[in-house]
This record gives C-alpha cells, sequence and structure tokens, in this order.
C-alpha cells in the first residue's frame, strides 16, 4: 500500500509565546525539538522507511524533517523544498499574540482569521520590510505569486499544483514519502484528500509533530487515514490548537 505521511512541524518559538507565525522564519522551541524527536521515533517504530521527502522554505518545518529523518537513520534520502509548502501567510497580523487578538476583536473574529476558508487577514502594506519580495530565499518565484497575506482558499490555491504535479507522482517511484509542513497549508491537502467542505474546515486543528497517514489505493485515491498516536491525547492536543484563539 502507498502511503504519505503529513507531519505539521514541532513546537515553534512563536508557538510557545502564542503569536500569529505565518511567513516568519522561527525556530523550534526545546519542547519543538523533543517532539520531532519522537515523532522520528514512532515513525521508525512503526515500520516506516520513507523513498522522499518535501519541506516548505521556513526553518521550523525544515528543522523537523531533519531531526525526524536523523532519528530514522534516514537522513540521506532526497529531500525537496518548496515555498509553496509554507505556511498560510498571516499578513499583518503576524507577529501578534492570539489571545491578546482575541480580547481585542474578539473570539469569532480570531475564529473566521484562522479558520475561515475565504477570509484572510489585512495584507502587509506593500512597503513592509516583511514582505517576502524583500526576502532572497523567494528571488526565484515571481512576485505576483508572493502573497502579503492569505486565506486558507489562497494557501489551496499555491499548494495543490505541488501535490499533484510532484508529491502525489513521487508514489509511482516510492511506496512511502513524507511531507513536513504546517498547520494551515496540511490542513488545506487534508481538505482534499478527505472532501471535506469549506465550512467543515474550519473546525479542523492539527496538533504539532503528530504523524498522519494516507494510504493510497488504486489510481492514488486515497482510501485510509489515521494518526499515529493515542487517539485521546490527539484530541486534547487538537483542542489545545483550537484554543489559542481564545480570549
Ligand atoms: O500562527 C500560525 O502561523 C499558525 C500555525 O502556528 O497558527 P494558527 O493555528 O493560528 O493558524
Amino acid at each position: 500500500m502507498k502511503k504519505i505521511v503529513l507531519l505539521r512541524h514541532g513546537e515553534s518559538e512563536w508557538n510557545r509565546e502564542n503569536r500569529f507565525t505565518g511567513w516568519t522564519d522561527v525556530d523550534l522551541s526545546e519542547k519543538g525539538v523533543a517532539e520531532a524527536a519522537r515523532a522520528g521515533e514512532t515513525l521508525l517504530r512503526e515500520g516506516f522507511r520513507f523513498g522522499c521527502a518535501y519541506t516548505s522554505f521556513l526553518k521550523r518545518a525544515v528543522r523537523t524533517l531533519d531531526i525526524v529523518l536523523d532519528r530514522m537513520n534516514e537522513d540521506w534520502i532526497p529531500v525537496t523544498k518548496s515555498w509553496r509548502l509554507n505556511e498560510k501567510h498571516y499578513g499583518m497580523l503576524q507577529g501578534l499574540n492570539k489571545r491578546e487578538t482575541a480580547e481585542k476583536y474578539g473570539d469569532e473574529q480570531v475564529h473566521v482569521w484562522r479558520r475561515s476558508y475565504d477570509v484572510a487577514p489585512e495584507p502587509l502594506a506593500a512597503d513592509d520590510p516583511r514582505n517576502p519580495r524583500f526576502d532572497p530565499r523567494y528571488a526565484g518565484v515571481p512576485a505576483a505569486e508572493l502573497p502579503a497575506t492569505e486565506s486558507l482558499r489562497d494557501t489551496v490555491a499555491r499548494t495543490m499544483p505541488y501535490w499533484q504535479c510532484e508529491i502525489l507522482p513521487s508514489l509511482a517511484r516510492y511506496d512511502q514519502v513524507l511531507v513536513v509542513a504546517h498547520g494551515n497549508s496540511l490542513r488545506g491537502i487534508v481538505k482534499h484528500l478527505k472532501g471535506i467542505s469549506d465550512e467543515a474546515i474550519s473546525e479542523f486543528n492539527l496538533p504539532t509533530a503528530t504523524p498522519y497517514v494516507f494510504e493510497f489505493g488504486e489510481g492514488l485515491n486515497c482510501v485510509k487515514d489515521y494518526f499515529l498516536g493515542d487517539p485521546d491525547e490527539i484530541a486534547r492536543l487538537m483542542q489545545a490548537v483550537a484554543d489559542q484563539g481564545r480570549a
């Protein structure tokens, strides 16, 4: 059975501080490093051996992947990085504390910014130095494709072509493929794979560093999906992610 494992990065410094992160390039926290190591050990114990891996241009995902592969003694496999797997761009919210933002604008508004399918936060101003077009790592991306904010729909629009044209076709060559990315870029992929509606996806939250396995049958149709880990613990972690945006 062909398998793709989706993995959100371990806890980052800004996850720990409960700040909107998006395309800000923050590192893993100490806890995030430990979470990544545990994910690698779980995948090894469960018998996974990846043929190749994909990740974003952001350090918290790249480091998580490195730690996972180190724990699995699979540091040698081909790794491809793409800006298309980056987190949803959070525009002007980037850097703000989520709880304080909810105190100011209300829980409902913050939920819309975090989890609605169609609504994007205020964009960064054109001259804001945080714009990706000032960052040399995106020099190869046409300026018109670089976001100053994104809804989940916008994120899906740049993630899915990469999924369809690069990640899914890699199953022709490899039986098991690992994708380490971000809460919202992965939510978009999960939405597509499971046919989740625009409304229902707003209630779905991905915990950090918890392997999420998708099995593919004939014609590369997704036939089964499951998390690795204790279901009660995973449900608790998902609820904790949802609660991060409450006053
Ligand atoms: O801040 C972010 O970039 C994301 C992921 O950490 O947060 P949220 O869960 O609020 O979408």
